[in-house]
């Protein structure tokens, strides 16, 4: 069999010529050009591995051949090599369709990995997906939103193009990127997801970077961090504006530089990351508001792939229904009595799909023989946006579905008014339901902390001491929404 056949395409003798050593010493065969019109004739004749080429050739720009490249040779991936600290370029190059990128001066160790990684990309092994996985999609839906997010996925998964995934929360953005990381030549390596909001800021770091032992007090071994776990795969930066601005400082450089160093350790080590993130935020509002770094926004947000709420693409719903419910049932059997749909549809779901599964999950332990009924559903009337005139219900069950019946104690799950507290117990007393119970107590503490800060919850979830996302999921858990402006 022959070896993969790459072409650098390089106007300087000297670089071309250590470019070439390199891969012919990778076991590749290599053919160079030194102009764009020399790079055309030989990809006309070739089929490529991969195309490395200079930004700046004597007659045009390597961005010509990125674009003729990603359009005319899909299965071809090409890379660029910019001159250093033009991150410009570099993103440029990316958006454009280049699949990676190397610095000058090149550092044969990067060069070696990109390399690598773009041969896993042009040939996948069997089991690999390398861009066009035959495994059905774990994104669910066939609304014409979802088929265009998964032909995008299906492009994206062949780059190492940063992401920054946005959409609503529970719309499925973590979910988007472990599909990209499957779908990637990096399948076969670790997806790290990373909850940024979550960690300690004085953590942060040794969380990232890792540390080495005695590095401070309490580092008793050696450890590595997110970047070194997620080597060779993909790492999720999720809830990423909440990152603190100096936390952004060292990131972006990791980003850059592809090399991080753990706390206490004199050098740096290489790492082949791809970087996704995600945020339910406007980061380019929070760019503007001075939270989050212009730079490591353009470098975050090279691609950005947008999810659509669930309520802009109800005619998922029956699909989504089917597939939560065959998983919630497992063996047994669930399924919607006439008129869920209906009531679902009209429905705003402000979690979206997490909302969705927690609807069905907690209708199911109410239903009778595995079937949904409308009042099973307990939906939040308030969120209820016009419900259809018409329902084929078939029993008395009123238009909206009333309040549930057990673990909503008052009336207004969604209002900002004080719920009721939890009784107080006599010290030998027990609550007849303790999950109830403690529900209860939550619900009644995170309203209290959301009515002191008038529903500010960034500054609630710092009055109890927990992050944005936990209290955001403590308020979905509970029903607790804002009020209605
Ligand atoms: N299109 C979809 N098909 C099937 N399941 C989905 C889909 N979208 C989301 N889900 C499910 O909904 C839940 C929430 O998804 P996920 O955690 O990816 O959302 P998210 O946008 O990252 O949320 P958050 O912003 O709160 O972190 C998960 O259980 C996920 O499997």
């Amino acid at each position: 069999m022959s070896s993969p056949r790459i072409l650098v395409v390089d106007d300087e003798a000297d670089l071309r010529e250590l470019l070439e050593i390199t891969l012919l010493k990778m076991g590749l065969d290599v053919d160079t050009s030194a102009t764009l019109r020399e790079a055309r004739a030989n990809l006309e004749r070739n089929d490529y591995a991969l195309v490395l080429t200079d930004m700046r050739l004597p007659d045009g720009l390597g961005l010509e051949l990125v674009r003729e490249v990603a359009a005319s040779h899909k299965s071809t991936p090409i890379a660029v090599i910019t001159a250093f600290g033009s991150a410009e370029n570099a993103v440029v190059a990316l958006k454009a369709g280049a699949f990676d990128y190397v610095t000058k001066p090149v550092v044969l160790e990067d060069l070696r990995m990109m390399v690598q990684s773009a041969l896993r990309v042009s040939s996948p092994q069997p089991g690999q997906a390398g861009g066009g996985s035959s495994e059905p999609s774990r994104l669910i839906g066939d609304s014409p939103a979802m088929q265009g997010l998964r032909a995008q996925i299906g492009r994206l998964a062949r780059s190492m193009a940063p992401i920054a995934i946005t959409g609503e929360s529970g719309s499925g953005k973590e979910l988007a990127a472990r599909e990209i990381h499957a779908q990637s030549s990096r399948i076969a390596k670790p997806f790290v997801a990373v909850n940024c909001g979550a960690i300690p800021e004085t953590l942060m770091e040794a969380e990232f970077f890792g540390y080495r032992k005695g590095a401070f007090t309490g580092a008793a071994e050696e450890r590595d961090g997110f970047f070194q776990a997620a080597n060779g795969g993909t790492l999720l930066l999720d809830e990423v504006a909440d990152l603190p601005l100096p936390m952004q400082v060292k990131l972006l450089r990791a980003i850059q530089e592809r090399r991080v160093r753990k706390i206490g350790a004199t050098a740096e080590e290489p790492v082949d990351v791809r970087i996704i993130s995600a945020t339910h935020q406007d980061l380019a509002r929070c760019v503007e508001q001075g939270k989050f770094r212009q730079d490591l926004f353009y470098r975050l947000n090279v691609i950005e792939l947008a999810l659509p709420p669930l309520r802009e693409r109800l005619d998922d719903l029956p699909v989504l229904c089917e597939a939560i419910l065959a998983k919630l049932a497992g063996q047994g059997k669930a399924s919607l009595g006439p008129g869920v749909l209906d009531a679902l549809r009209a429905y705003s779901f402000p979690g979206n799909v997490r909302e969705l599964e927690n609807v069905l999950e907690r209708a199911l332990a109410f239903a009778n023989d595995g079937v949904i009924e409308v009042q099973d559903l307990s939906l939040k009337a308030a969120r209820v946006a016009e419900a259809p005139a018409v329902q084929e219900v078939a029993a008395p069950p009123p238009v909206a579905p009333e309040p549930q019946p057990v673990s909503a104690p008052e009336a207004v799950p969604s209002s900002a008014a004080p719920s009721n507290a939890a009784p107080a117990l006599g010290p030998d007393e027990l609550p007849s339901n303790l999950p109830e119970y403690l529900n209860q107590v939550e619900r009644d503490i995170v309203l209290r902390a959301l009515n002191q800060t008038q529903f500010n919850r960034t500054q609630a979830a710092s009055l109890l001491g927990i992050s944005l996302r936990q209290l955001r999921y403590t308020m979905q858990k509970l029903d607790i929404h804002a009020p209605e402006p």
